[in-house]
């Protein structure tokens, strides 16, 4: 019998260890109107250190809003955002919210295409103007082997010396994500990185955020099934801003109500 990761966490949840307040990440009862209509409603979650969470559901279900509160680009009428269980996100702006460590890839890939892949690593540093980063990065030799051990992580050492231009669509996501590597964050949210990708891309792709999981928390968005089942993860699947359902692939595809409002579709 193959044993998931995503039923090891449900025991886990179940001996009373998931803690809300020793989590990465702490959405409780997170609200946001757009005129009166309710993209976000009453929304709970918990990301654990080095978890990896997949959330799928039907469009408008409130998943990039999700995502928006937990940068800070949308402000939630009611509600909290907790970083590592005490830092409420809620109160502080997307500049901050970003040095404390949650970085976020985009769906489409927007790496600078005449620079090099290793520039572009560089580049990515050169963007974080916070004390702390010129602390971290004083020395060129720690710069180097950050750069390098990036490389790896997203299996571009080979290519390293070539314009980003030259990847193919599935290495300019690697390289992306790679330049939100380089700014050492603490939770990754990343919005459809299989979008587009061939099977092969995809199948690294699941592999590259599995590792990155072990060492950070992670939220993909996604609405290829496939893909979310290489990811072998949690499931959370939104509905109307709510969460509908959570638990295994296999747990949330066996929810007749998951298939209502959107498997069965
Ligand atoms: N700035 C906005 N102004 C008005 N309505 C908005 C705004 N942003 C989102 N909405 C609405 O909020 C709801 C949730 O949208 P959201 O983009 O979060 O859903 P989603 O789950 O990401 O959908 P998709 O899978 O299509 O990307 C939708 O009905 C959307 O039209």
């Amino acid at each position: 019998m193959t044993v998931h990761t995503a039923d090891l966490l449900t025991d886990t949840e179940v001996s009373g260890r998931r803690s809300p307040h020793g989590s990465a990440l702490y959405l409780d009862g997170v609200s946001v109107s757009f005129d009166g209509f309710r993209a976000l409603n009453n929304l709970s979650l918990v990301v654990d250190h080095g978890e990896l969470r997949a959330v799928i559901g039907p469009n408008g279900a409130g998943k990039t809003t999700m995502m928006d509160v937990m940068t800070g680009k949308t402000r939630p009428d009611t509600g909290k955002v907790l970083l590592d269980g005490c830092i409420d996100l809620t109160r502080l702006d997307e500049a901050r919210i970003a040095t404390l460590g949650i970085g976020r890839k985009f769906q489409k890939p927007s790496v600078f295409e005449t620079h090099t892949v290793i520039d572009n690593l560089e580049l990515a540093l050169a963007g974080d103007r916070t004390p702390f980063a010129a602390l971290k990065f004083r020395r060129t030799t720690d710069k180097a082997a950050r750069i390098e051990a990036v490389l790896e992580d997203i299996a571009l050492a080979h290519r390293a010396h070539e314009p980003a231009g030259r990847l193919s669509h599935g290495q300019k996501q690697w390289l992306e994500i790679g330049m939100l590597l380089m700014q050492q964050p603490r939770v990754l949210l990343v919005d459809e990185p299989a979008a587009g990708m061939t099977d092969s891309e995809t199948s690294q792709t699941a592999v590259l955020l599995k590792r990155l999981a072990q060492s950070h928390a992670v939220i993909v968005v996604e609405h290829d099934m496939g893909f979310v089942r290489d990811l072998d993860c949690r499931v959370t699947v939104l509905h109307e801003g709510s969460v509908l359902a959570e638990g295994s692939l296999d747990h949330v595809q066996s929810d007749s109500r998951v298939v209502d409002v959107y498997l069965g579709r």
